[in-house]
C-alpha cells in the first residue's frame, strides 16, 4: 500500500513538474512575444496604444465578445494618436483618404491580400480568397467581361423586367395597405437579377408572397461569424461538410446557406461534366469559367462552385443594402425627395413612361442622392493590403515593404478632407464639387486591382430600381422601422445594436401623373 502510495505521489510531483515548465513556457513565450512586439517589431516605431502593439486581445474583445466593435475603437485611437496609428502588432490602419490610393493600387503595383482577412471566407478558390497577384489577376479576368459596362447594359432588359415586377408586387402592396420590408423587396430584386444572369435560372424570391428573406438572413448569419471565424478558423473547415439536416437544425439561415451552396455544387459538377452541351449553363458564369481559354487545372468543380457563390453573395446583399439605404435617405429627407421627383419627371413625363439606363445616367440629382446615399453606407471591414516588395512613404513614416497596411472605407468615406460634415445627408456635395470642376471620390467600391467588380451592375440596379420606385409610388417611413443605418456593429456590414438591418414602408399611392 505504501510502496503504492509512493508511486502515485511521484506520477503526481511529475505531473506537476510538467505542467509547471508548460505553464512558464507559455508564460515566457507570451512575455518573449510582447517585448518583441513593443521595442523589436519592424512596425514598433509606429504611434498606437502599448495594448494593440502587444497582442490582438483587444481586437478579440471588441470584435468577437462585445460584436463588431473594433471599428469604433479605431477610429478613437486615430483622434488620439493621429493619421497612422499600429492597430495590432501586425497591422497599420491610415485614416486620411488623401493617402487611399496609395494602399488600394491598380495591377501595375504590386498588393496581395493579408491571408489573416480571407480565412475566415469558405470560399477557398474564388478571387476574393486569392492572396497571390498574379493568380487574382488571372482569375478575376475570366469574369470582367461578364461584368463589363457594355455587358451590363445588354441586358438593361433583365433588369427592367425584374424591376417591373417589383413595380406589380408593390401595387398590390399599396392596394392591401400591407407594411413591407424594403431590404426584402431590395434583395429579393437583386437576388432575382444575379441569379438569372450568373445562372440563367432566376430564383424568383420577388414572386415569394412574404418576398423571401431567406437569401439575406442566410448571408448576414455568415457575416455574423466572420469575426469568430477570423480568430477560430478551423471552424471554416468544420462547417464545410455540413450535411444540409444538421446545418437546417442548428438554424434555417445556415441551412439556407448550405442548401444553396448544395445547388451550385451540382450545377458546377454537371457544366464541368459536359462542358460541349453546356445547355441550362450557356451564357451564365458557368460557361465564362470554362471557357477553353483557360487552363484545365483552374476548370473544376471546386472553382466553379466557390466562384459562383462568391458572385451571388456579393451581388445580393450588397446592392440590397444600398437600395434599402437610398429609401431611408430620401423618406428621411423630404425636401431631396421632392427635388428628385421633379426631376425624374424629367427623364420619365409619366409614371409609366419606360425608363432607359442611359437617360437615368444623365440626370445629375438622380446620381448626386445614390453617390450620396453609397457614401453614407457601412459595406465593407476593413480590407488590408500588403506591398510585398515596395517601401511606401507616408508623411514622416516609412511603411517597410511587407507591412499589413489598410484603410477602412466606412472611415474614408467620412473623412472631412473630402467630405465636410460628414455625417450629413447632403447630395448637394457632389453637385457643388462638379461645378468646381472637381470629381469626389467614392470609396465604398474599393480602389484598384481588387476593387468591386459589380460596379458597373449594383450601378445600373441602383439606377433603374430607384427611379421606378420613385416616379411610380409614394410611401412613407414605418415609425420605429429603420435599423441599423447608425451602423453600430459591423460584422463586413453595418448593424444596429441588436445586430439587425432594415427598413419597414408603407405604400401610401401609386402616382398618375
Ligand atoms: C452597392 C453595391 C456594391 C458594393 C458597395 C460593393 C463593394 C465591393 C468592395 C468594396 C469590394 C472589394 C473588397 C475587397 O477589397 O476585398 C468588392 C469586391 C467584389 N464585388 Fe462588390 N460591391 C457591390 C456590388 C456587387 C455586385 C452587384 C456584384 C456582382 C457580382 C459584386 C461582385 C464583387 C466581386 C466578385 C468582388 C471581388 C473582386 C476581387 O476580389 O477582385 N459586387 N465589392
Amino acid at each position: 500500500m505504501n510502496a503504492l502510495s509512493a508511486i502515485l505521489a511521484t506520477l503526481a510531483d511529475q505531473q506537476f513538474a510538467v505542467l509547471g515548465l508548460v505553464l512558464s513556457l507559455v508564460v515566457g513565450y507570451v512575455i518573449c512575444n510582447a517585448i518583441y512586439n513593443l521595442y523589436f517589431h519592424p512596425l514598433a516605431g509606429f504611434p498606437g496604444p502599448w495594448w494593440a502593439h502587444v497582442s490582438t486581445l483587444h481586437e478579440f474583445y471588441y470584435d468577437v465578445v462585445q460584436g463588431g466593435l473594433y471599428t469604433k475603437v479605431i477610429h478613437q485611437m486615430h483622434e488620439k494618436y493621429g493619421p497612422i496609428v499600429r492597430i495590432t502588432p501586425r497591422e497599420l490602419h491610415i485614416s486620411d483618404a488623401t493617402y487611399f490610393h496609395e494602399i488600394y493600387t491598380g495591377p501595375s503595383r504590386l498588393r496581395t491580400k493579408d491571408a489573416e482577412f480571407v480565412k475566415n471566407i469558405p470560399l477557398p478558390t474564388s478571387m476574393v480568397n486569392t492572396i497571390n497577384h498574379e493568380l487574382h489577376r488571372k482569375r478575376r479576368s475570366y469574369l470582367s467581361n461578364f461584368f463589363s459596362k457594355q455587358s451590363i447594359n445588354g441586358i438593361e432588359f433583365l433588369m427592367q423586367e425584374k424591376v417591373d415586377r417589383m413595380v406589380a408586387r408593390l401595387k398590390q402592396d399599396c392596394q392591401s395597405g400591407k407594411t413591407v420590408e424594403m431590404y426584402y423587396v431590395s434583395s429579393s430584386l437583386t437576388s432575382d437579377i444575379i441569379s438569372h444572369y450568373s445562372y440563367g435560372e432566376s430564383f424568383g424570391l420577388l414572386d415569394d408572397p412574404e418576398y423571401s428573406g431567406t437569401s439575406v438572413d442566410g448571408s448576414n448569419s455568415l457575416l455574423k461569424s466572420l469575426h469568430i471565424l477570423r480568430f477560430f478558423p478551423f471552424l471554416v473547415v468544420v462547417m464545410k461538410p455540413l450535411p444540409l439536416w444538421l446545418a437546417k437544425l442548428i438554424s434555417p439561415e445556415l441551412g439556407s446557406i448550405v442548401e444553396f451552396g448544395d445547388y451550385l455544387s451540382a450545377r458546377a459538377k454537371q457544366a464541368v461534366a459536359s462542358p460541349q452541351a453546356l445547355g441550362l449553363s450557356k451564357g451564365t458564369v458557368f460557361e465564362a469559367l470554362l471557357s477553353p481559354e483557360i487552363p484545365v487545372h483552374e476548370r473544376t468543380t471546386q472553382r466553379l462552385a466557390d466562384e459562383a457563390m462568391l458572385v451571388q453573395l456579393a451581388g445580393t446583399d450588397t446592392t440590397s443594402r444600398a437600395l434599402t439605404s437610398v429609401v431611408y435617405r430620401l423618406l428621411g429627407n423630404q425636401r431631396t425627395l421632392v427635388k428628385l421627383k421633379a426631376e425624374l419627371k424629367t427623364s420619365m413625363p409619366t409614371p409609366d413612361s419606360t425608363i432607359y439606363l442611359k437617360e437615368l445616367e444623365k440626370l445629375p440629382y438622380l446620381t448626386a442622392v445614390l453617390s450620396e446615399s453609397l457614401r453614407m453606407l457601412y459595406l465593407a471591414s476593413r480590407a488590408p493590403r500588403i506591398a510585398p516588395t515596395e517601401t511606401l512613404q507616408y508623411k514622416q513614416w516609412t511603411i517597410p515593404a511587407g507591412s499589413v497596411m489598410g484603410a477602412s472605407l466606412y472611415l474614408s468615406q467620412h473623412d472631412p478632407a473630402y467630405y465636410p460634415d460628414p455625417y450629413v445627408f447632403r447630395p448637394e456635395r457632389w453637385l457643388e464639387a462638379a461645378a468646381r470642376g472637381e470629381k469626389l471620390p467614392l470609396f465604398i467600391f474599393g480602389h484598384g486591382a481588387r476593387s468591386c467588380l459589380g460596379l458597373n451592375l449594383a450601378w445600373a440596379e441602383l439606377y433603374l430600381a430607384t427611379a421606378a420606385l420613385f416616379r411610380k409610388f409614394d410611401m412613407e417611413a414605418v415609425k420605429g422601422g429603420d435599423v441599423g443605418f447608425d451602423n453600430y456593429r459591423e460584422f463586413g456590414f453595418g448593424f444596429s445594436k441588436e445586430g439587425k438591418f432594415g427598413m419597414k414602408v408603407r405604400i401610401t399611392g401609386v402616382v398618375e401623373e
